[in-house]
C-alpha cells in the first residue's frame, strides 16, 4: 500500500530530466521515443538538450487498472524500427511492467527515465533517482497548490 508521497516540482523535474539528458549524452542517438503520456516531458527536455529533432511516441494503456499486465499498445513506435539508435524516455518506472513492453517492441533500443522504484530497476538503462516501492511520486502535472489550515486547527481534539 502506498503510504508517502514524494512531491516533485517542476523545477526540480527539469534539473533531473537536464542531469539524464547529460548521463546520456555520451551516447549518440539518432532519435526519441517517448512513452506517453508521462514520458513526454522529460523526452522534449532531453530532446532539446541533446538538439534531437526526431520525436517518436509509443502509447500503452492498462483497460483495467485493478489489473496490472493487463496492457495493450495502442499507438507502435513504427519510425523507431527495432529501436537501434533510439533512446526510450519514460518519467517512471514503478513495476517495471511498461518498461518490459515496450523494450519488447524495441529491443535494441536505450531505456532511460527519471526515477525508478526497487521493482522496475532492472528493467531501465539509466535513471537518476531511485524511490522507495511504497511511495506515491507526485508529479507538477498532477498536482495543484491548495490552501493548507493552520496545524492546530486540523487537528481534531
Ligand atoms: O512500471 P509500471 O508499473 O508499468 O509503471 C510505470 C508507468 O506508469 C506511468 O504511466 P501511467 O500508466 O500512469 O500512464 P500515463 O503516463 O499516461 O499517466 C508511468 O508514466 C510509466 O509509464
Amino acid at each position: 500500500m502506498t503510504t508517502n508521497y514524494m512531491v516533485i516540482s517542476w523545477d526540480q523535474l527539469h534539473k533531473d530530466a537536464r542531469l539524464l539528458a547529460e548521463r546520456v549524452s555520451t551516447k549518440k542517438f539518432k532519435g526519441i521515443v517517448a512513452i506517453t503520456r508521462g514520458g513526454m516531458i522529460p523526452a522534449a527536455i532531453i530532446a532539446r538538450e541533446l538538439e534531437c529533432r526526431l520525436i517518436e511516441t509509443v502509447s500503452i494503456v492498462s483497460y483495467d487498472e485493478e489489473i496490472q499486465g493487463e496492457l495493450k499498445i495502442i499507438k507502435h513506435p513504427t519510425v523507431a524500427g527495432d529501436g537501434e539508435g533510439f533512446l526510450i524516455v519514460d518519467d517512471l518506472v514503478d513495476s517495471g511492467i511498461t518498461a518490459q513492453a515496450i523494450k519488447k517492441l524495441l529491443p535494441k533500443a536505450y531505456f532511460a527515465c527519471l526515477y525508478a522504484k526497487p521493482a522496475g530497476k532492472p528493467s531501465t538503462d539509466e535513471f537518476i533517482m531511485e524511490v522507495q516501492q511504497d511511495t506515491w511520486i507526485l508529479f507538477p502535472w498532477d498536482a495543484a497548490p491548495a490552501f493548507a489550515p493552520p496545524l492546530v486547527k486540523s487537528t481534531k481534539k
